[in-house]
């Protein structure tokens, strides 16, 4: 097979939920075309919340070009389909379901395209058993395989663009250009020299109480909190209604709230800062590029099955940082303490945790990037 293989593909995103869907659905789609050079077909459910994270994207399209990249809002192009209309490779995110005509369509072509299910990041041990298993459909002549991220040489890997690091590295290096992308959200020259947090998690995290432990603490802390982001306690703080551009300081915490940014800013946020708190999975990985301490809200599941996905990340990552492993399972709820006691000890371990960023850095940057691993992945199917 031609390494021009493959020339097309399709990624199917529903939005079940905030960003991180299309989040990451955008993330892979820029990289196909942009550094494989693959014809790329984005349907997508929900344009309101693509556009967030992409202000270039029109609400209103049925179908638009974005960069090169189609996009496609879903299920208002659901007709008909032939052969012709089916890429070389498909891509379900997250176990969605691609309309039924799409599929029967997909079993006419000679040869079948590359089916792909696009699977959660996960440090669970049984990832490496299930990456790249096949299934095959119960009716057609169609195998579909699963696909997993990862943190191991045995997964697929982390998404990562190419030249990101050594983009992080220049910016990181250059103290003129981190204090003018900061200073655009207010951040002036003293707040430079306090400890720059940014803050992503989702409601239910102890935000208030770690506002208060921060407010009676000796270290002067500059947090700033994407619009939208932990509403109730920010406003509750700031005493006002919690816009862009609305800021207050009580004790030693000066709190900003700062605009919802598109995805690319929002990675030079996460480099200018010296400790990110992140949620999910999109923001979480790209915490771990910055090479910087963070902190992980994980998305919640029925059960607490997501204390089990922590804990097995935690075990992976905070390794000799049992204040990141304590403060962790707090912020999940996973654990009781006092944040007064946690919140110390976390921040005596940020140098430890600098130290460990980057060394996780290396050893994720040996497992490749996620894109280029699932190319080889496909073209191993033809
Ligand atoms: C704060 C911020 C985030 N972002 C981007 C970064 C990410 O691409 C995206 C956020 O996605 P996440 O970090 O994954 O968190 P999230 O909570 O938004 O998204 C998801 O979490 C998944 C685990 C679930 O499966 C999803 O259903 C979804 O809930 O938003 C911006 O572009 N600008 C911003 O200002």
């Amino acid at each position: 097979m031609s390494l021009e293989f493959p020339r097309t593909l399709a990624i199917f995103c529903k939005v079940v939920d905030n960003y991180g869907d299309i989040g990451i659905c955008w993330r892979l789609a820029r990289q196909f075309h942009s550094e494989h050079g693959i014809a790329v077909t984005l349907w997508v459910d929900d344009l309101a919340s693509f556009r967030r994270i992409w202000p270039a994207v029109d609400t209103q399209a049925a179908l638009q070009d974005i960069g090169g990249i189609a996009v496609r809002h879903w299920p208002d192009n659901e007709g008909a389909f032939a052969p012709a209309d089916i890429p070389d490779v498909v891509i379900e995110f997250f176990g969605v379901d691609i309309p039924p005509g799409y599929i029967e369509a997909m079993a006419q072509c000679e040869p079948r395209p590359v089916w792909l299910n696009y699977e959660g990041l996960s440090a669970e041990e049984w990832v490496e058993g299930c990456h790249s298993l096949p299934s095959m459909h119960p009716r057609l002549k169609l195998t579909k395989h699963f696909f997993f991220p990862g943190f191991t040489d045995k997964t697929g890997g982390l998404l990562r663009e190419r030249g990101l690091v050594e983009e992080r590295e220049r910016f990181q290096a250059d103290p003129a250009a981190m204090a003018a992308f900061l200073g655009r959200f207010g951040v002036g020259a003293e707040e430079m020299h306090s400890l720059k947090v940014s803050l992503f998690c989702y409601p239910h995290a102890p935000v208030a109480e770690l506002f208060q432990v921060w407010q009676q603490g000796s270290t002067k802390v500059t947090c700033l909190v994407p619009e939208g982001v932990a509403r109730e306690q920010v406003r509750a703080f700031i005493g006002a209604e919690p816009n862009a551009g609305a800021a207050a300081t009580q004790g030693a915490l000066t709190l900003r709230v700062i605009p919802f940014m598109p995805q690319t800013d929002y990675d030079r946020l996460l480099w200018a800062c010296d400790f990110n708190v992140v949620r999910g999975e999109d923001s979480w990985v790209r915490a771990q590029w910055a090479a910087r301490p963070f902190l992980w809200h994980i998305y919640p599941q029925d059960e607490n099955l997501h204390h089990v996905k922590l804990r097995a990340f935690l075990q992976k990552y905070a390794v000799n940082v049992q204040a990141l492993v304590d403060f962790s399972l707090r912020w999940n709820d996973a654990r009781e303490g006092h944040m007064d006691a946690l919140w110390p000890s976390l921040q005596a371990e940020l140098p430890t945790m600098t130290r460990r960023a980057r060394e996780w850095e290396t050893q994720m940057l040996a497992n490749g990037d996620l894109v280029s691993n699932l190319l080889s992945f496909v073209r191993s199917l033809r």
